[in-house]
């Protein structure tokens, strides 16, 4: 099934990109801001010869002292001609961030005062940290300022090590290039957008770099290997043509600091940050922390910086390693427009494991619900809030044996009548009623149930995790402990149900388990992990908590006839 068109529900998405009503509103914004002078006072870049661009793409940094050839660099430049145009003409500081702030950079600021700002703190950041922060804190200018430096400043370009491309990637470029055209193919490389798909060998110049053999780049960590099967990212690592745009980057550094995890400045696409962590590595007991962001528009130069990170004068300053933060703290930025989001997410309750335990007991024995009515409407509230995000594509659910995984086939049956492809990984399958009507109910519905769960993981557009909810405890057992392990490391996106599986229902990730969802739906009322999920989407489903009981739990509202509200 073509993935990346159109989402079930008829909205016209990018897979990994969907915007939300209330993303799309911060992403008009932003292309507002970038297309004319905003009241910012900032006065305006200088004027862009946008035919000499087009026709020399022309590099946006100079090449790097000491890697990549000039023959791999000329695919960079290659990114250059799908600029658009609005945004080099008039583009002004701008920080954005995926939680709906974007606003003008700090007052008084110019594209030249931020490039000696940044510059001056990256050149010492680079003989600390490598080149790798380098480039994150270089691509924090907007793509006037960013002009301006191709001019005025030699930084060494970083090379990001990109693990993933998924075709959803693949396809939401694709129309970009179709129409746009400009790059022209590198003799070897693939011309049409099933390019995406494609690995390419790279050159043993830059494997080192992309690969997994070079420790400063890794953070020592065996666990941020490429995979086998994953294209390396010709892009970021100035390997390959310009039309091949990773889904997925991640970033790691020993040396970042946990408050900046969320800083996410990939240039020339837009990404956004999913989730960061300090983890001890279980191989090693190393500690490390990384960053990775997702790819949410095909936009390029967009440089942005997230706000969560902006905000913090000082984590900007760790990560560009300045020594003068007096000077980063004349950057303060204005304070983000609550959204609605925001505003929600501010009022949420969250609840321990017995209180949400209890909670359901109530609404079954007091209020008289059959557990089969909630779980209906939870599973179908998870439904609900993928096809909000995640256009119709291969999605694979995997079923825990308690009610978590009851939700789990559940969505998977309404996912089926969204026009999603489901299959089920279902290790334990309990001899309950329950859960027996609902696999046969998934049976007629043609879904299967598959075992290799490492093969199907990888060949899926996304990822159910249905497999513990809020009764989880203790340590993981088989054969869910390698179940979960797979789901760490394979980069399709994962929606996790109620609770990411592994996590503790009020702590976290205390055991190290690893997954990091890209969307979590909470249900009925989010538990107190989920204060520290920071994947793209956090929703709230399982509409079915009479009015008593929501206004004492501050269950948010929905909006009109949906099963499901985004908190986040
Ligand atoms: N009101 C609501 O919000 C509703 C939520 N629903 C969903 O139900 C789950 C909670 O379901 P529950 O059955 O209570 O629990 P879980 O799904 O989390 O899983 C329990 C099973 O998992 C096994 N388990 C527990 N810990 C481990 C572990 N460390 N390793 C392996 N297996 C584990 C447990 O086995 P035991 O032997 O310990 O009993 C159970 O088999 C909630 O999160 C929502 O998703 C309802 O659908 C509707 C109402
Ligand atoms: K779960």
């Amino acid at each position: 099934m073509a993935i990346g068109s159109a989402s079930a529900n008829g909205r016209s998405t990018s897979f990994n990109g969907g915007f939300s009503a209330g993303s799309t509103a911060s992403f008009v914004q932003k292309r507002t801001l970038f297309g004319r002078r905003t009241s910012s006072g900032l006065p305006p870049p200088p004027p862009l010869n946008l035919a000499a661009a087009h026709s020399q793409c022309p590099p946006l940094f100079p090449p790097p002292p000491h890697s990549a050839s000039t023959a791999a660099f000329s695919a960079l430049r290659c990114t250059k001609p799908q600029t658009q145009p609005s945004q080099l003409a008039t583009a002004p500081i701008v920080y954005e961030s995926n939680s709906g702030f974007s606003g003008p950079g700090p007052a008084g600021a110019t594209p030249d005062s931020m490039v000696s700002l940044l510059t001056s703190n990256s050149r010492s950041a680079a003989t600390a940290n490598g080149a790798q922060l380098l480039f994150n804190s270089a691509v924090t200018l907007s793509s006037a300022a960013a002009r301006h430096l191709e001019g005025t400043h030699s930084l060494p370009t970083t090379p990001l090590r990109a693990l993933h491309h998924t075709s959803g990637a693949a396809s939401a470029l694709s129309p970009l290039h179709k129409t746009q055209g400009a790059c022209p193919p590198r003799s070897n490389a693939p011309t049409s957008s099933s390019a995406f798909a494609q690995p390419e060998a790279p050159s043993t110049a830059m494997s080192s770099i992309d690969g997994c053999d070079s420790p400063a780049l890794s953070g020592g960590s065996p666990k941020h290997c490429s995979h086998a099967n994953s294209p390396r990212t010709p892009w970021i690592t100035q390997q390959g043509a310009c039309n091949r745009v990773p889904s997925r980057l991640e970033i790691s550094d020993p040396s970042i600091e946990d408050n900046i995890g969320s800083m996410s400045s990939v240039y020339p696409y837009n990404y956004s940050i999913s989730s960061h962590i300090r983890t001890p590595l279980r191989s090693n007991g190393k500690e490390e922390t990384r960053a990775s962001a997702n790819l949410i528009s095909a936009i390029p130069c967009r440089p942005m910086l997230h706000t969560k990170a902006a905000r913090s004068v000082s984590a900007i300053a760790d990560i560009l390693n300045c020594t003068d933060r007096s000077e980063l703290s004349r950057m303060r930025l204005p304070p983000p427009t609550p959204t609605s989001a925001h505003a929600q997410r501010d009022h949420t309750n969250y609840l321990g494991q017995k209180a949400a335990q209890l909670v359901d007991v109530d609404l079954m024995s007091k209020h008289g619900y059959a557990i089969e009515q909630l779980m209906e409407l939870a599973g179908f509230s998870v439904a609900q809030s993928i096809a909000k995000e995640y256009p119709a594509g291969k999605v694979l659910l995997c079923i825990g044996p308690g009610n978590n995984g009851g939700d789990g086939l559940v969505a998977a049956r309404h996912l089926k009548h969204f026009g999603y492809k489901t299959s089920l990984y279902y290790p334990v399958q309990p001899a309950k009623d329950l859960y027996k009507n609902l696999l046969h109910q998934c049976d007629i519905h043609h879904i299967p149930v598959v075992t290799d769960l490492t093969t199907e993981a990888k060949s899926s557009d996304l990822i159910v995790d249905a497999i513990f909810g809020f009764s989880f405890k203790g340590s993981v057992r088989a054969p869910f402990d390698q179940a979960l392990d797979i789901l760490r490391d394979v980069n399709t996106p994962i929606v996790s149900v109620d609770i990411p599986s592994g996590w503790d229902v009020e702590h976290g990730d205390v055991q190290g388990i690893g997954l990091r969802p890209d969307m979590l739906v909470s249900l009925t009322v989010p538990k107190l992990c989920a204060k520290q999920f920071n994947g793209r989407f956090h929703y709230l489903g399982g509409r079915f908590v009479p009015p008593d009981m929501a206004e004492e739990l501050k269950v948010p509202k929905y909006p009109g006839t949906d099963q499901c509200v985004r908190l986040a």
